[in-house]
């Protein structure tokens, strides 16, 4: 993965459940990169989203990749069942697992990218020994679980350090960022090193324009240089 590149990912829990394709549709449109894919179980995260039937059915409608995001507390049986789904990048979190080196390379073994999540509280130490072995990191700037929070500014200081630790050590690894993120909250991120930016109620889903307009708007903000 390029790290230099701006990737738009969005977040298919705050589209039209209704109207899911034609939303779909719209961000095709609009020049989205990808559909980030929140699986929520009830456990890890107190909420409920996504599921495999939604994904065998979406997967021959559409070629955007399918960035699948495991709030779950057993990601480690999911892997193999997403990965069979059509996932292109499979991220679970840090804080369910001590087999970390285990589970990255069963989704490698896959052909799928491999993304670390790692909650607005959990520190970035825990990535130095993974970090050759990753493609993404998925740096959440709220608690995981629900759409429309508050952002943790101190996450902005975690995407600085975590960039400082890829570049010292001349890895291409992408760093996604999730929750809250819009207009007041991209150039902070951007400067700070993340590239890859899932849109949720906060820009192309807020409402405001029509998703294809809110989906180039976002890009323009997020390609912007701060
Ligand atoms: O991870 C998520 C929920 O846990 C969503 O992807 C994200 O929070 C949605 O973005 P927004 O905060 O803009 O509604």
């Amino acid at each position: 993965m390029n790290e230099e590149t701006i990737k738009i990912s969005a977040s298919l829990d705050c589209a039209n459940y209704l109207d899911l394709l034609s939303d779909i549709r719209k961000l095709e449109e609009g020049g989205v990169n990808m559909l980030h894919l929140d699986i929520m179980d009830g456990h890890f995260v107190p909420n409920y989203a996504l599921g495999t039937n939604l994904l065998r059915k979406l997967r021959p409608q559409t070629s955007l990749l399918f960035d699948v995001h495991f709030m779950t507390s057993n990601p480690e049986v999911s892997i193999p069942i997403f990965a069979d789904l059509g996932a292109d990048i499979i991220t679970f979190h840090v804080e369910t697992t001590s087999r970390l080196h285990q589970m990255v390379s069963s989704i490698k073994n896959l052909g799928k990218k491999a993304g670390l999540a790692l909650n607005p509280s959990t520190p970035p130490d825990i990535l130095e020994y993974i970090f050759p072995y990753i493609d993404m990191v998925l740096v959440m700037t709220v608690d995981p679980g629900f759409v429309g929070q508050k952002f943790v500014p101190e996450v902005v200081k975690k995407v600085q350090i975590i960039k400082s630790l890829i570049d010292s050590r001349h890895l291409n690894i992408d760093i996604a960022v999730d929750g809250g993120i819009g207009e007041k909250t991209v150039p902070l991120l951007k400067k700070a090193g993340a590239n890859v930016f899932i849109a949720g109620t906060s820009s192309i889903f807020s409402g405001k324009d029509e998703i294809e307009i809110a989906a180039r708007k976002f890009r323009e903000l997020c390609e912007k240089t701060y």
